[in-house]
C-alpha cells in the first residue's frame, strides 16, 4: 500500500491536503484554494508537521501568485503583493522554524530579483519556482538524513558489541509523510532501518493531546507493514526498564545553535528517561529547521495552543460503524464546570543538548565533542 500523503496537487494545479484532525478513519481532502485557507488549516492543525506546514504555505503562496502575477505591472507591484502575504503565512503558528524559514528564503528571492533588474513577470516567475523546489526537495533530503541517521545508530551499536540489526527504536509524535512532503524524518530513519533489515521494533507514544502517535504514527506505520508497538505517554520510563530500546528517535520544529531542540511535548520526559538508561537519543531534522539566529533553546517561542483541546480525545468511534465510515468522536475528558484557566497545555518543549546524543541533518551526523553539552552544528547546517 502507497505511504499515506499530507499534500497532493491535482493535474489542474489544485492543491489538496488530507484533514488529519479527521485520520485515522475518516480520510477526507480538502481543497485549499486561497492564503487564507491555508493559514487556516495551518492553524487549526488540519495539516501538522513542521516541514509540511512550511510546503503548504509555499505551493498556496505559488497558487495565488501565479493567478494575480498579470495585474502586478512593476517590480514594487509584486513587493507590495508578497510581503504582507509571507508575513501572514509566518503567523499560522510560532514554534516551527520551517515556517519562517521558507518566507525568509522567498523574501531573499524577491530581493534578488528587484536587485537584479528583473521585470514583474520575472520576479513573480522566480518565486513561483523557489517556491516548489521548498515543497519539492523534502522527499530526497528526507532519505538522505533516513540514511545517515539509520547508519550511525547501526554502527554506534556496533561499536558497544551488538548486531546492529533488530534495532529497536522510540519515536515521539509524527514524523512521517504526514508531517513533510514524504518519507519523514525521523520516522524516516525508522523506515530505512526496515527497509534495510535493521529493524527490530518501532515503538511510539501516543502523543497526547493531539494524539499524534496514535492516530497518525499507527497509521503510518501499519500502512508501511513495520512491525510497531504503542505506549501511553506515561509508560515511557517502564518501555526502558523492560525493554532492549536501541535508541530514541524523534523530528524538530525548531533547533537552536548550541543544540536546544523544541519539539512535540513529552519529547523532553523521554530526553531525561533516555539518559537515565544510557540509551542514544537522536534529533533528525532538515536544515531549514535549525535557527542560528537563536542561541540556545530559552529563545524559542512555545506554542501553547487552546485550553480546549487538552481536554479532547480525537479519534474515532471503537469499534468502528458498520459502514466503515468513521465518526469524529469529541469526548470532554474534564467536568463541564472546569475553568480553561486552569489547563496547561504547552504543544511543545525544549529538550536541553546535553540530553541529546545526535543531531541529523541532509548534511550528515553532528555528535556533541567529548566532555561539551552543547553542539557545534557547523558541519552540518
Ligand atoms: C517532521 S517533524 C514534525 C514535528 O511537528 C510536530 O508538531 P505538530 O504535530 O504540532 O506540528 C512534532 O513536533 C514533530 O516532531
Amino acid at each position: 500500500m502507497p505511504a499515506l500523503t499530507s499534500i497532493r496537487t491535482t493535474g489542474d494545479s489544485k492543491i489538496e491536503i488530507v484533514n488529519q484532525l479527521l485520520l485515522p478513519h475518516t480520510t477526507e481532502f480538502l481543497e485549499i484554494n486561497t492564503i487564507d485557507e491555508a493559514h487556516d488549516a495551518i492553524k487549526t492543525m488540519k495539516i501538522r508537521g513542521a516541514p509540511a506546514i512550511a510546503s503548504l504555505a509555499a505551493l498556496a503562496f505559488a497558487a495565488d501568485l501565479s493567478r494575480v502575477s498579470t495585474t502586478l505591472a512593476s517590480p514594487e507591484d509584486v513587493r507590495s503583493y508578497v510581503t504582507p502575504i509571507l508575513a501572514h503565512l509566518y503567523t499560522a503558528r510560532p514554534t516551527a522554524v520551517n515556517l519562517g524559514a521558507a518566507t525568509r528564503r522567498l523574501t531573499a528571492i524577491l530581493d534578488a530579483s528587484i536587485a537584479a533588474g528583473k521585470s514583474a513577470k520575472e520576479i513573480c516567475n522566480d518565486l513561483i519556482s523557489e517556491a516548489h523546489k521548498i515543497n519539492d526537495e523534502d522527499l530526497s533530503r528526507n532519505k538522505s538524513m533516513a540514511k545517515w541517521g539509520g547508519d550511525w545508530l547501526a554502527d554506534v551499536v556496533k561499536q558497544n558489541g551488538g548486531s546492529g540489526i533488530e534495532l529497536n527504536v522510540l519515536t515521539v509524535c509524527n514524523t512521517g509523510s504526514l508531517a513533510t512532503s514524504g518519507y519523514g524524518t525521523a520516522l524516516g530513519l525508522i523506515t530505512y532501518l526496515h527497509e534495510t533489515g535493521k529493524l527490530g521494533k518501532a515503538y511510539y507514544t501516543q502523543t497526547a493531546p493531539y494524539h499524534q502517535g496514535s492516530r497518525l504514527t499507527a497509521l503510518e506505520l501499519q500502512t508501511l507493514q513495520i512491525p510497531s508497538v504503542m505506549i501511553c505517554d506515561t509508560m515511557v520510563g517502564s518501555l526502558f526498564q523492560h525493554h532492549n530500546i536501541h535508541a530514541v528517535a524523534v523530528g524538530a520544529d525548531r533547533i537552536a545553535k548550541n543544540g536546544d531542540t523544541a519539539n512535540k511535548i513529552g519529547t523532553y520526559n523521554a530526553a531525561v528517561l533516555a539518559a537515565r538508561h544510557k540509551i542514544p537519543f537522536i534529533v533528525v531534522a532538515p536544515i531549514s529547521t535549525v535557527d542560528l539566529s537563536i542561541a540556545d533553546g530559552s529563545g524559542i517561542p512555545i506554542e501553547h495552543r487552546p485550553p480546549l483541546e487538552a481536554c479532547l480525545v480525537r479519534g474515532a468511534v471503537y469499534p468502528p460503524p458498520a459502514d466503515g465510515a468513521g465518526k469524529q468522536a469529541v469526548v470532554m475528558l474534564t467536568p463541564p464546570n472546569l475553568s480553561l484557566e486552569g489547563i496547561y497545555n504547552p504543544s511543545f518543549d525544549v529538550t536541553p543538548a546535553e540530553l541529546i546524543t545526535a543531531i541529523v541533518t541532509e548534511k550528515g551526523v553532528a555528535t556533541r565533542r567529548e566532555g561539551e553539552t552543547v553542539f557545534d552544528l557547523s558541519g552540518v547546517v
